[in-house]
């Protein structure tokens, strides 16, 4: 039987971190995934898309410029944007292998179950180490009305030949405003079907106001309030139905994908002939990210049941944490900084810190400004109907809590606020920064 100090399961951001700082700390180390490596991020989510993306913000720039600077629209090329995209994919499992065996570091490609609290069925093989890590992140989750099999996953989206010229997204999410922003400006029909009132619960629900009204203006068909309950194959169509109280609704479209949620890929690893305790949010760890109940193990990233949101950023900050505590014992404990948090559609949505209502339920004075900025300079140079923000200030200390913004190149702005709630930084002294001009960031001091 094969032993390693550390052996890491999943390739993705997390388990990447954790296998190559362990193997440079001198620790033997294996990895498995059952999956090309590169994971989720780099495969099938953040990357590929974010690149599919660069095209449509050409499309879309140039919309609110016709008439005005530019005569024609472009189309998006979906195949050529999809073979570009592609090739990062592609580049990925690779650079990531040769790596691993740069780094000494044993590579396996399957997948695994636990035997005992310190061994894992890897194949027709066994292999023990000192230490297990848990990185196998989320997977969609299993639709189990009727016909939800016929759902695409996201990842399947991101690897559509020809786009449906109809879809429908189950779930209001970032999954399905991000890739319903996508197929509506390559020319696809959309409807996205959201049980709750609210899409996008965890943002600040001002702010996302504005995203539904650039959504619908986008033609993209917004339901609320309604549950998906059953899907029907008919012919080459299918029949999606959702319930709203009491009434019943139908959409005919040609493709349906599953934007319901991604839940942690930890319930086919036999946890439970390991001693491992789980709960529906992950691996349960204490503030090493160590298992509370077998100290062989340790979780990071999206198996793992944190505070950390599931974002590729935490999933990596998790990962040096694991490394370090493997490495030289558990002496770093888990503390999550401010996460700024993006939804890429066109405009881009984002908020980092409290929203009002987080800041209501705490014991804190605050002041709040909202404010749609559609009337300044830079909306009006870009033509972008949406330009909002809301910050959030401590009444007390005059600093910032939290700060949410709809509008071009949020995603970015968005980083700077991200640090000023982590340093704590008087919103006076924000004010009297000098930023470059015209940019957007020179509206910061203006949002305080
Ligand atoms: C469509 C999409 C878009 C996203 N966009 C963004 C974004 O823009 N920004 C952002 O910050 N985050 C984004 N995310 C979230 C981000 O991708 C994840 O938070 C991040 O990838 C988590 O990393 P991880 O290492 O925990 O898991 P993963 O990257 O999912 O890696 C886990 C690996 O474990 C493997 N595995 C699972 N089970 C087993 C098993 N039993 N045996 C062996 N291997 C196994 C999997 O194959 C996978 O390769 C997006 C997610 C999706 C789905
Ligand atoms: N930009 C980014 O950072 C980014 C982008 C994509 C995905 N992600 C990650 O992936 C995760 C999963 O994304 P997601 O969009 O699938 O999930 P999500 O959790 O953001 O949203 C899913 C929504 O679907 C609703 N839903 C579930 N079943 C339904 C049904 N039958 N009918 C109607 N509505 C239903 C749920 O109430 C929920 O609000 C996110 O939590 C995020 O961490 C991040």
């Amino acid at each position: 039987m094969k032993k390693y100090d550390v052996f890491v399961i999943g390739s993705g951001m997390a388990g990447m971190t954790v296998a190559n700082k362990c193997a440079a700390g001198g620790l033997k180390v294996g990895i498995t995934d059952e999956l090309a490596y590169g994971g989720t991020c780099a495969l099938r989510g953040c990357d590929p898309k974010k690149v599919i993306i660069g095209a449509t913000e050409v499309r879309d720039f140039a919309h609110r410029l016709k008439g005005i600077g530019i005569d024609t629209v472009p189309q998006v090329n979906w195949k050529d944007i999809m073979a570009f995209k592609q090739s990062f994919v592609n580049d990925m499992p690779p650079k990531i292998e040769k790596g691993y065996k740069q780094n000494g570091i044993d590579t396996y490609h399957t997948a695994v179950k636990f035997i005992s609290e310190n061994t894992l069925q890897l194949g027709k093989d066994h292999i023990t180490a000192n230490n297990f890590v848990i990185a196998t992140g989320a997977k969609p989750r299993e639709l189990t009305f009727e016909g939800g099999h016929f759902a695409l996953s996201s990842t399947e989206f991101l690897n559509m030949k020809d786009l449906p010229g109809s879809m429908l997204f189950i779930g209001g999410g970032y999954i399905a405003f991000e890739f319903a922003h996508i197929a509506a400006r390559c020319g696809s029909k959309v409807t996205i079907v959201h049980r709750g009132k609210h899409p996008l619960k965890n943002f600040e629900q001002d702010i996302v106001k504005h995203l539904i009204d650039a959504t619908r203006d986008l033609g993209i068909e917004l339901i609320l309030e309604t549950e998906v309950l059953k899907i029907e194959k008919k012919n080459d169509d299918y029949l999606v139905s959702g319930k709203s109280g009491e009434t019943m609704s139908e959409f005919k479209v040609e493709a349906v994908f599953n934007s319901a949620g991604r839940p942690p890929a930890i319930f086919d690893l036999d946890l439970v002939k390991a001693n491992i305790a789980y709960s529906e949010k992950g691996i349960e760890v204490n503030s090493f990210l160590q298992n509370t109940t077998n100290k062989k193990i340790y979780a990071a990233g999206d198996s793992a049941d944190t505070n950390g949101l599931p974002l590729t950023p935490i999933a990596v900050m998790e990962g040096h944490i694991v490394a370090s505590n493997i490495i030289k014992g558990n002496k770093k404990e888990v503390n999550y900084p401010p996460t700024p948090s993006v939804v890429f559609t066109l405009p881009v949505l984002t908020g980092v810190g409290l929203t009002e209502e987080q800041a209501r339920n705490k014991e804190v004075q605050y002041k709040v400004n909202y404010q749609s900025a559609e009337n300044w300079f830079n909306a009006k140079r870009l033509n972008v109907k949406q330009y909002a923000f809301k910050t959030i200030i401590d009444k007390n200390t005059n600093s910032l809590l939290g700060a949410h913004i709809i509008g071009p190149n949020a995603e970015e702005i968005i980083n700077i606020f991200a640090i000023a709630i982590k340093t704590g930084i008087k919103v006076a002294e924000l004010k009297k920064m000098i930023y470059t001009y015209p940019t957007m960031a020179s509206d910061i001091p203006h949002m305080v």
